[in-house]
């Protein structure tokens, strides 16, 4: 039974049109979004969230699959308007997501500036500030590998890191459905591993890859490149023969 929907957020970044996929999980009881947008993707997400007759307000849950900053911009204005959300996420993400530790991706940012190219030094000069500017927000709960939440006919947390260390992928055994983020994308109808640049662990990403081809999946959302059109067992196969 499918019980959730994709919540394609279109946007213009640097004069080119993007779309992130934000997915919504709800039963009669829960409304749990995961995964919400750069900051200031409040409107967006409501605009997306009506076309299903809902709002922000309708969310119960919020699960934040790692604290990228186009996964996790806008959860501090949304906890803020709506503290009832819990929101949700792995143990060795959450120190990043609520701020008790540096941004990896500030991190890394700032250690490979210096090696940049000078025409590449403003744009990535920018990026720094606006992740220094993002704001955080508390995990309410925490959550391990192979955990079944036990809302919405079920939820299992696929521990994927690589990407980021503790990035999770989410198990909807209801619909055999994988929730993807960012463990994989979808280029030109393809699957592959998230931008390598900005894949910190390219051995765990691959890893992490074998492990969502275990379980009995027949349909896989990525955030980026939304629901993945074909065999998601044999696509998965094929992206580790590539890896190989
Ligand atoms: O100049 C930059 C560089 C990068 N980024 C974000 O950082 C993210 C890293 O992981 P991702 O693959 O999910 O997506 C990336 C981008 O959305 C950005 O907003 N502006």
């Amino acid at each position: 039974m499918k019980n959730y929907h994709l919540l394609p957020l279109s946007f213009e970044n640097s004069g080119q049109q993007s779309i992130l996929t934000p997915v919504l999980i709800h039963d009669e009881e829960d409304c749990i979004l995961v995964d919400c947008g750069y900051p200031g993707f409040t409107s967006l997400l409501d605009e997306a969230l009506a076309k299903h007759q809902l709002s922000l307000q309708s969310l119960t849950k919020l699960i934040v699959s790692h604290h990228d900053i186009d996964h996790m911009g806008a959860l501090a204005a949304i906890k803020r308007s709506y503290p009832q959300i819990d929101i949700i996420a792995h143990e060795q993400d959450a120190p990043y997501i609520n701020g008790t530790c540096k941004s990896l991706r500030l991190e890394q940012a700032e250690s490979t500036l210096d090696a940049l190219p000078d025409a590449a030094k403003p744009g990535a000069k920018a990026f720094i500030s606006y992740l220094q500017a993002m704001e955080h927000a508390p995990v309410d709960r925490i959550v391990a590998d192979r955990e079944i939440l036990p809302w919405c006919g079920g939820i299992e947390i696929i521990h994927t890191p690589g990407h980021m260390p503790g990035h999770i992928s989410l198990y909807l055994p209801s619909s055999k459905t994988i929730i993807a983020a960012d463990a994989v994308v979808i280029e030109n109808g393809v699957l592959d591993i998230a931008n390598p640049q900005f894949t910190l662990d390219m051995d765990q990403a691959i890893a992490s890859v074998e492990r969502l081809g275990q379980y009995d999946a027949e349909h896989l959302i990525c955030y980026h490149g939304g629901l993945y059109e074909g065999d998601v067992k044999q696509a998965l196969h094929q992206l580790l023969q590539s890896y190989a």
